[in-house]
């Protein structure tokens, strides 16, 4: 259960939902983004990490990304938004529960080797050499794995926390392989180094504690923000085709549910109303025309519900 924040220089929180969003780093932005997307308002002070929400019963807390997790699975935070990484890395899985992946934050862990050093071929020839990373528990577990250890805490591997810029310990001589994070490679290309394997895909997610105390509340929570990835991931889609071409039409743009038809004045024309996916669009759009569809539009969408 979270406990009432207790500092009397803060506002009073206790009867709210707290939702902790990442105070900096990759994940800053997006989240912001999707605070306003699923109408969350908010004024947060210079130097203040707890806001108020003005429209709803919720307290936002902005923490490190890496800490989310903890105080989620602990009960201090109610709701949060964390990447599938840290919530590994801190040993939480069995603690909280993950309502949605929310498709940004996407990257790999991978251990990765300087370029130059050849004869390292794969993470099992790091074996006994100095690995420097931020994800300590998951590389020892990779480590134990590879050196057929039960225990992480007995391999012979020797792991070294840094808490950035991790690229940076081979070539400044403190270790032969590192493990982080690659999302474009820029990073570890630029520092002359190259992946040999990869420990975990991740993006992020937004999770609750196993027992939350606000479960209506984190409820709206979830289906405002599966309505926003809705809207991302899909298009509206409205044309004009003879009836007797429908059938063919409708198999092409077959929609979520079902696609809306609606007679034309013009005698033996429809109009078609449906939800296309933004990867398919283009294909869709091709084989709409070829089976006799015209005045073919497409629409964002704002927001749905489904
Ligand atoms: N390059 C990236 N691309 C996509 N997602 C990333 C990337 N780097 C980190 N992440 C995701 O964001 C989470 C938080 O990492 P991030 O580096 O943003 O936080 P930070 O280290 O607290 O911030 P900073 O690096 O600014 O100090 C990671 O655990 C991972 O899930
Ligand atoms: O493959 P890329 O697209 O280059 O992204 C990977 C980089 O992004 C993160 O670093 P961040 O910017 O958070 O800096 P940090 O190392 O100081 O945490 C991560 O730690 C990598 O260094
Ligand atoms: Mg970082």
């Amino acid at each position: 259960m979270a406990a009432a924040y207790i500092n009397t220089s803060l506002p009073d929180v206790s009867d709210r939902m707290l939702f902790a969003v990442p105070k900096k780093g990759r994940l800053y932005d997006q989240c912001l983004g999707l605070l306003n997307n699923i109408g969350i308002e908010f004024n947060r002070k210079p130097r203040h990490d707890i806001a108020l929400v003005s429209n709803m019963p919720i307290a936002l807390v902005f923490l490190p990304a890496a800490d989310i997790a903890t105080y989620v699975a602990k009960g201090n935070i109610d709701i949060g938004i964390t990447g599938l990484d840290i919530i590994r890395e801190s040993q939480t899985e069995n603690d909280v529960a993950e309502l949605m992946r929310l498709g940004f934050g996407k990257c790999k862990l991978q251990v990765q080797v300087p370029v130059a050093s050849g004869h390292v071929r794969t993470a099992a020839d790091l074996v006994g050499k100095r690995i420097v990373t931020s994800f300590i528990n998951l590389t020892r577990q990779r480590f134990a794995e590879l050196e057929g250890v039960a225990d992480p805490a007995q391999i012979r591997t020797q792991v070294r926390f840094v808490s950035g810029s991790v690229e940076a310990a081979c070539g400044l001589g403190l270790a032969d392989g590192i493990v982080d994070l690659v999302e474009s490679g820029d990073t570890m290309r630029a520092a002359g180094l190259h992946a040999i394997d990869t420990i975990v895909d991740t993006e992020s997610v937004l999770i609750t504690n196993k027992a939350p105390r606000f479960p209506r509340l984190a409820d709206t929570i979830k289906q405002r923000v599966e309505g926003i990835l809705t809207a991302r991931r899909y298009v509206l889609c409205q044309y004009n085709i003879r009836r007797p071409d429908l059938e063919r039409a409708c198999h092409v743009t077959p929609g979520r549910q079902a696609p809306t038809v609606t007679p034309l004045e013009q005698d033996g024309w429809v109009a078609v109303s449906v939800m296309i996916e933004k990867r398919s669009l283009a294909d869709n759009m091709d084989a709409l025309k070829d089976v006799g569809a015209t005045d073919i539009l497409v629409l964002d969408i704002v927001n749905a519900r489904a």
